[in-house]
């Protein structure tokens, strides 16, 4: 019997593979020189669009980018850099199979009016129902513009089901605690058939499992940027569970890739403000990675995290992401600390 989903399994690798070679360059050659922030999300979103279109033409796409500003763009030059980039991207020989059988050998290069179209083509707005992929072109970038982690982020969601999610991570180590082995990772995992983790070029794949875990060992994995989850709230559910552990911190959904492998114990995000929702992209591959490592995802209430409510994941709350049995210790430690917070801002 064949696995399920092969294709689009072979087609999102190729796709997350080729996007991870453009950001590696965009960062080369344009952000260590000069602050262009957004080439690099603008570049491989339209990668990615581009080849997803080409493989399924019918399957609409819920992209974090979109090209009105890029299309009122004038004089900088920016636009043109974007689309010369992409086009690289494209029709660049990665060497490794590239499939083309399956049509997905590299592609021709495309008119700018065709990569802005692509762009634009991320504009689905989700929901219950049917196929769709999101696309997160640069997870992480404000980890990328400061050269270090970030993820380029792709899954295919059926009837609000994540059932495959490719997490290309350019800069993270292929081992956390042995850096000289070097870095660049890709994360692959289908509903139902494990998660793994291949080489940038798509070749070894290891198969991965979250190991059983204590307090003793345990270490949150948080964001860098206090301003998207509470340093704060953190510290006390870790004090609350006696982890003495500084926190892992880290951009993007690499900590999800960390975490499917063993690295922190828990990542846990939890709001700093009213008000922001979640958006799909940000966790739709990390969500199918870790569960199919073993792992619980859910929000800070238990509540599954809802990929059908459109492009944001609605009303849920943080997201606790862990093993399965260090998940509902952490849970029971987030609500002791949230009715703490309760207290304190009654008295
Ligand atoms: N106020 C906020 N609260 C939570 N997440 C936020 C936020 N503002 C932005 N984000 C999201 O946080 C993501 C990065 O997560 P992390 O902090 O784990 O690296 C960003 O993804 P992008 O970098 O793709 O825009 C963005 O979507
Ligand atoms: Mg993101
Ligand atoms: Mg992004
Ligand atoms: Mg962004």
């Amino acid at each position: 019997m064949s696995l399920p989903y092969t294709t689009e399994k072979q087609v999102a690798v190729a796709a997350v593979r080729r996007a991870c070679v453009l950001t590696n360059s965009v960062f080369n050659k344009l952000v260590k020189n000069e602050t262009l922030t957004k080439v690099g999300d603008y570049a491989a979103q339209a990668v990615i669009s581009s080849i997803l279109h080409r493989a399924f033409p019918e399957d609409p796409i819920v992209g974090e980018e979109d090209a009105a500003d890029l299309r009122a763009e004038s004089g900088t030059g920016m636009r043109e850099r974007i689309i010369e980039l992409a086009n690289e991207a494209l029709v660049g020989e990665l060497g490794l199979d590239d499939n083309v059988e399956w049509g997905m050998g590299p592609g021709q290069e495309k008119t700018t009016e065709e990569l802005l179209d692509a762009i634009d083509r991320g504009n689905y707005p989700g929901g219950p129902s049917g196929r769709m992929w999101t696309i997160d072109p640069i997870d992480g970038t404000k980890g990328f513009l400061r050269g270090e982690q970030y993820a380029v982020c792709l899954s295919l969601i059926v009837d609000a089901q994540v059932e495959i999610g490719v997490i290309g991570c350019p800069n993270l180590p292929v081992d956390l605690s042995k850096p000289e082995q070097g870095t660049g990772c890709i994360f692959v995992a289908v509903r139902g058939h494990g998660a793994e983790q291949l080489t940038l070029s798509g070749a070894s794949p290891e198969p991965l499992s979250i190991p059983a875990s204590t307090s003793e060992n345990l270490n949150f994995l948080e964001s860098v940027e206090a301003a998207h989850s509470s340093h704060s709230f953190n510290d006390r559910v870790s004090a609350l569970l006696g982890i003495t552990r500084p926190p892992i911190r880290m951009d993007s959904q690499a900590k999800y890739c960390c975490l499917a492998r063993g690295e922190g114990g828990a990542y846990l995000r939890m709001p700093t403000g009213v008000g922001y929702r979640e958006k799909i992209w940000d966790h739709a591959p990390g969500q199918v990675l870790v569960e199919e490592a073993g792992g619980i995802v859910t929000d800070s209430r238990g509540q599954p995290l809802n990929f059908g409510l459109g492009r944001t994941l609605g009303e849920n709350f943080g997201v606790i992401a862990a093993g399965k049995d260090v998940h509902p210790r952490v849970l029971e430690a987030v609500q002791k600390a949230l009715s703490e917070e309760k207290e304190k801002a009654r008295v």
